[in-house]
């Protein structure tokens, strides 16, 4: 039996298994199994197989957006409507048979924006194209699941599928769960909230069912038995996601508003040129880049050409995104007016370590 078949055949015992008190560490040790098995379907394909890594686009700019949709949604001219490249679009399906990126330049960023083909419920399961899209959202800074509006939300639940299948999280964060394996000493679980949704008797099963004998297992967050099982695997990835709904031109206002009020939702038309510019600033702001003006000494800072760097960056960052050489020659910086300077509008003297803040005005001094 294959892998798909063992899958299968997990998933129908789940559906048939009544959910209670009595059978959930039955259902909890079904999706430890489960979790294992697709964990294999997406082990890294052996060089004849192919199918289970995502398209070779090279990353490039300041991060990577993936374009994730069924056919038709308009995913293609969304592309060529907000880089330079154009991609073909057209009223049949399957236009896109391949990854093209395209960049989008925004606030001194370069943001790397990937078209992709469109994909069909089964296709994290399936081999080829789809899988290798899903796949490829793997290794984006941000997903954008684009959505046709004059269809039924169903497709948005089924994508919503097909990525959970393959270890996307979206939208969430890691769980605040520490995880620690021994040689010896057996299991120690403790917990600092108190867990509602799953309980010790479920993780000790489904520790016994990796064959996980000792470890210290530290839960800090009132997590499911999922969650749970999403720290084993530890491969899971964490990524922001916007929702976006195209062809607005063709529903009612009621419709839109509704549309347009839903967590994480960007309502456009790309035929129309509808709400472009908010959808930028949209992922700009999900992306949480920031933005770091250089001054040089006695000149004023030099606003037209920004460094864009990821959150949480450093001056060494800033350095290298100067110049290659700047971090070795180091001796100091300064940040000026900006918010993470406690002593604006002067400057605070800073070292390579120091986090800048979005819209800082930085000095280096080299030796
Ligand atoms: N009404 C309307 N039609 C649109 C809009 N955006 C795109 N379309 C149309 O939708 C069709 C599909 O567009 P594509 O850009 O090829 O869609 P895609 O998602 O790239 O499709 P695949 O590559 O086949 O997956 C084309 O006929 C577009 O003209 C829009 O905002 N409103
Ligand atoms: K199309
Ligand atoms: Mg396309």
């Amino acid at each position: 039996m294959g892998i798909v078949e063992k899958i299968k055949e997990i998933e129908e015992e789940m559906a048939r298994t009544q959910k209670n008190k009595a059978t959930e560490y039955h259902l909890g040790l079904l999706k430890a199994k489960l979790a294992r098995y697709r964990a294999q379907l997406l082990e890294p394909p052996t060089k004849s197989g192919g199918g289970g890594s995502g398209f070779d686009v090279q990353k490039s700019g300041d991060a990577r957006v993936a374009l994730i949709g069924f056919p038709s949604v308009g995913k293609s001219t969304l592309l060529s409507k907000c880089t330079h490249t154009q991609s073909e679009a057209a009223a049949y399906e399957f236009t896109t048979l391949t990854a093209i990126p395209g960049v989008i330049e925004y606030q001194g960023a370069r943001i790397q924006l990937l078209d992709l083909p469109g994909i069909v419920e089964g296709a994290s399961q399936g081999r080829g194209r789809g899988r290798q899209v899903v796949s490829t959202a793997k290794t984006a800074d941000l997903i954008l699941i684009m959505l046709d509006a004059t269809k039924s939300d169903e497709q948005r639940r089924l994508l919503e599928i097909e990525l959970d299948a393959v270890g996307i999280r979206l939208n969430k964060t890691r769980p605040d769960v520490v995880f620690k394996r021994k040689t010896t000493g057996g299991i120690t679980i403790n917990t600092t909230v108190k867990l509602t949704k799953t309980d010790e008797k479920t993780i000790r099963t489904i520790l016994a069912g990796y064959k996980l004998h000792n470890c210290d297992v530290m839960i800090r967050e009132d997590i499911t038995t999922d969650e749970f099982i999403d720290v084993l695997i530890g491969t899971r990835k964490y990524i922001p996601c916007l929702y976006v709904y195209n062809k607005i031109d063709a529903i009612s206002l009621e419709q839109l508003d509704k549309l347009a009020h839903e967590p994480h939702s960007v309502v456009i038309s790309c035929e129309m040129g509808l709400n472009l510019d908010y959808l930028i600033e949209r992922i700009w702001a999900e992306l949480g880049l920031v933005k770091v003006y250089t001054k040089k000494r006695g000149a004023h800072p030099d606003l037209d050409d920004p460094i864009c760097l990821r959150k949480g960056a450093t001056i060494e960052g800033v350095c290298n995104g100067i110049h290659r050489s700047l971090a070795a020659n180091f001796r100091y910086g300064l940040v000026w007016y900006g918010k993470s300077s406690k002593f604006a509008p002067h400057a605070q003297k800073v070292g390579l370590s120091h986090q800048v803040q979005d819209e800082d005005v930085v000095s280096i001094f080299t030796k």
